[in-house]
Order: structure tokens, then C-alpha cells, then sequence
């Protein structure tokens, strides 16, 4: 029951550990990062930030382990890592503009990480998404049922909180499925959303579902116009919520960046689709029934994706 997260002296990182921690399944949560030098001073954030979350547990009432360091070898034996390492886009920018600094760290960290865990289930969460589970996965060596990348989960959880702000309904009862890259390319699919279970089209008119669809695939962009870096505590609760549903063997059906060979027609790429998330990663990977609009909606994300991927591939060569 032991988690790392690296890059966890950042945003998103320090939030995925201490959602894990408040979810108090864990026994430890080991917090990653690289130190810090300011003239002659060094710090370490992901030190500070652990221990400030671990302050918490008194108040909170949770008794999972935060621990900060700079050395792989605490990270030792941990069951699922989640890796958050990495450049976040400014105003302007495209997640797609991260590619080369982030191939590289994630890169390096991956291999890090398999050196102390070597059955480990890996989480990526850096930019871009589904090229870097494709880059964790290369140098992980493991089996492509125990890397993903979280994604679909964030874009589902701000598609139905859009819907339950319009049609003023919880948003627990609000079920969506999105599909396809994490880009502007994304899948939402209208057909497969439900409020309890009533289908979303039976409640809202077709032009402001149409608008909460496009404002979904352009959710994260909007929080980077309003804040000049991108977002954390839904990304963060995300992620929190897939290591949950591996450690604690829940079998919940999320979508996540899982590597396809062969299921909807594509192969050798990451792309979000729906899995049975529980023990030892991705269970199954579930194919449903697409009509033909759907099926060019996420063979085109494909296509964007597969094309950043040429890039990576290219940059590896020209190392
Ligand atoms: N998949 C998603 O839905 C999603 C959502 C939000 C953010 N992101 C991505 O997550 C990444 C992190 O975003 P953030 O807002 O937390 O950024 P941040 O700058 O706050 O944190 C990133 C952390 O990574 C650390 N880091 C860099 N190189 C490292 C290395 N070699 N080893 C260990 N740590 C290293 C940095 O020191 C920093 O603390 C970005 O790439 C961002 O685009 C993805
Ligand atoms: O938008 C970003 O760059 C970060 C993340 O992918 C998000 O969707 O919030």
C-alpha cells in the first residue's frame, strides 16, 4: 500500500498526494521532487509540502504517510507511482508544446522509478498526455496493462459539472463517457451521458449541449487563461481516484489513456477509452458501440495524437 508521486513538489503533484492521503487507503505516499538552488540557498519542495500536508492529519484524521524526498531509493517497493514531472503550459501555448522538455523527464524518471519498483503500476499525468504514457511505457518496460495516463476522468468530470451547472442538477448523477486524445480533439460522447440514468438529450437542447461540448474540450485551456499556468485539484482528484481504484481492487469503469492494439480499429497508441480499472492496472479494455460520426470523431483524435507521437519519435531520432 505504498504510492509515489513525482514531481510532487508541484501543482499538481502535492495535490494528488494529499487527495490520496485525506482518501486514507494508503499506508505511504512518498513525495518526489528535484531540489531547488536560489543563490546559496537550496530548498526542497517537495519536502516542505509533505510535511505541511502531514500537519494536517491530526485535523484531517488520516493516518497515510506523507513522506518528501529527492532519493529513489524511498520510493522503493511502491505499488502504483503516479508521474506528474514536468513543464505545465503558460497562455498561448498547446499541450503538445511540452513534448520535447517533458519526453525527457518523464523519460528519466520512469527509468528511475523501475529501478526501485520493477512491478510497479505506473500513472502519467504530464503534458502531453498520451504521448507520455506512450514514453513511460517504452522505458518502463512493463506491461502495457500496468501504464495509463489520466485524462478521460478530469474531461468527464468537467463535461458533467458544466451539465449539472446548466441544467441545475447534482452532478453526482450525471454519468458521461469521453473518448480520444486529451487535446482539443477529444471525443465527449452525448449518446452515452445519462441524469440517472434518463438520457442528457431528453433534457437540454441540442445547441447548449453543443456548447458544453466544445467548452469541455477546451476545459483546461480555459483554466490556463484565467490562472497563467494550468490546472491542479481536478486533475489531482483524478488521479487520486485511479490509484484508488487499483489499490483498493474496485474494478471501476473510468476512461483513462490505455494502449491500444487493435480495440476501436487503432493500434500502438495510447488514446482514452473506457477500462476496468482494479489489482494490477487495466483489467479490460471496454469496446462499445460507436456509430460512424463517433468513429470519425476519435479516428481523427488518433490521427492528432499519433502525429505528436511521429514528432517524439523523430526527436529520438535526432538524438
Ligand atoms: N493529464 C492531465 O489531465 C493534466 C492536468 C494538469 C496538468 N497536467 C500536466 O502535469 C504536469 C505538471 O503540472 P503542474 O501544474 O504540477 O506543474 P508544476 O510546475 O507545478 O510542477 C511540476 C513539478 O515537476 C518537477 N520536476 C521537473 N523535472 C523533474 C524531474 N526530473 N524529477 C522530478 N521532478 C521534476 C518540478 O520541479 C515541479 O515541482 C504538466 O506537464 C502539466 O501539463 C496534466
Ligand atoms: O490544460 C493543460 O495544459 C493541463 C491539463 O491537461 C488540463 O486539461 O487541465
Amino acid at each position: 500500500m505504498k504510492v509515489t508521486v513525482v514531481g510532487a513538489g508541484g501543482n499538481v503533484g502535492s495535490t494528488v498526494a494529499f487527495a490520496i492521503a485525506e482518501r486514507d487507503f494508503a499506508k505511504e505516499v512518498v513525495m518526489v521532487d528535484i531540489e531547488k538552488k536560489e543563490g546559496d540557498k537550496t530548498f526542497y519542495p517537495s519536502k516542505g509540502r509533505a510535511l505541511d500536508q502531514w500537519e494536517t492529519s491530526p485535523i484531517s484524521g488520516f493516518d497515510t504517510r506523507l513522506n518528501g524526498t529527492v532519493d529513489y531509493e524511498d520510493t522503493k517497493d511502491s505499488d502504483v507511482c503516479v508521474i506528474t514531472a514536468g513543464i505545465p503550459r503558460r497562455p498561448g501555448m498547446s499541450r503538445d508544446d511540452l513534448l520535447e522538455i517533458n519526453s525527457n523527464i518523464v523519460e528519466s524518471v520512469t527509468k528511475e522509478l523501475i529501478k526501485h519498483s520493477p512491478d510497479t503500476i505506473i500513472i502519467v499525468v504530464s503534458n502531453p498526455l498520451d504521448v507520455m504514457s506512450y514514453v513511460a511505457h517504452t522505458a518502463s518496460k512493463l506491461d502495457s496493462k500496468k501504464v495509463m495516463g489520466m485524462a478521460g476522468i478530469l474531461d468527464t468530470a468537467r463535461y458533467r459539472a458544466f451539465l449539472a451547472q446548466e441544467l441545475d442538477i447534482s452532478p453526482k448523477d450525471i454519468q458521461a463517457l469521453l473518448m480520444g486524445g486529451h487535446g482539443d480533439t477529444m471525443v465527449p460522447l452525448p449518446r452515452y451521458t445519462t441524469v440517472a440514468g434518463i438520457p442528457v438529450t431528453q433534457l437540454i437542447e441540442k445547441d447548449k449541449l453543443d456548447a458544453i461540448v466544445e467548452r469541455t474540450k477546451k476545459g483546461g485551456g480555459e483554466i490556463v487563461g484565467l490562472m497563467g499556468t494550468s490546472a491542479w485539484y481536478a486533475p489531482g482528484a483524478a488521479a487520486a481516484q485511479m490509484v484508488e481504484a487499483i489499490m483498493l481492487d474496485q474494478n471501476r469503469v473510468f476512461p483513462v489513456a490505455a494502449k491500444l492494439d487493435g480495440e476501436y480499429g487503432i493500434n500502438d497508441l495510447f488514446l482514452g477509452v473506457p477500462v476496468k480499472l482494479g489489482h494490477g492496472g487495466i483489467k479490460e479494455i471496454i469496446e462499445v458501440d460507436l456509430n460512424e460520426e463517433e468513429q470519425h470523431l476519435l479516428d481523427s483524435s488518433a490521427k492528432a495524437v499519433r502525429s505528436t507521437l511521429d514528432e517524439f519519435k523523430k526527436l529520438m531520432e535526432d538524438k
